[in-house]
């Protein structure tokens, strides 16, 4: 099982060396417009899934919030401590 924290230290890994295939380099790449749509779109459906789908469902979606956050978090030059500062 993958934390927070270890799947955070991951994707700067992989933006910092950019390997061949990552999704994360392509989301990276493609801005931060087209993460904020991400963003919203897995804000929706981990939304649509508590309502609907039940728990296993919006775990499922509320882990690809939290991938698509620290996305946002990468492309916007924050880190860890940038954020847990507000919290
Ligand atoms: N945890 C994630 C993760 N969560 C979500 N996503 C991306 O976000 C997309 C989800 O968007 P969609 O809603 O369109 O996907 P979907 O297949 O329609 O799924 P549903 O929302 O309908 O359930 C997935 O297809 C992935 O591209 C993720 N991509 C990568 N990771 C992890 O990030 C790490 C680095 O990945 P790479 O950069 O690709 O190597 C690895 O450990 C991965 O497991």
């Amino acid at each position: 099982m993958k934390s927070f924290e270890a799947l955070w230290a991951e994707l700067a890994e992989k933006a910092e060396t950019r390997p061949e295939g990552s999704g994360t380099v392509a989301e990276l790449d493609a801005g931060v417009h087209q993460i904020g749509k991400k963003l919203v779109e897995e804000a929706a459906e981990s939304w649509m899934a508590a309502e609907h789908e039940g728990p296993e469902r919006t775990a499922e979606e509320i882990s690809q919030l939290l991938y698509h956050v620290q996305v946002m978090m990468l492309a916007a030059g924050l880190s860890l401590d940038d954020v847990y500062a507000h919290l």
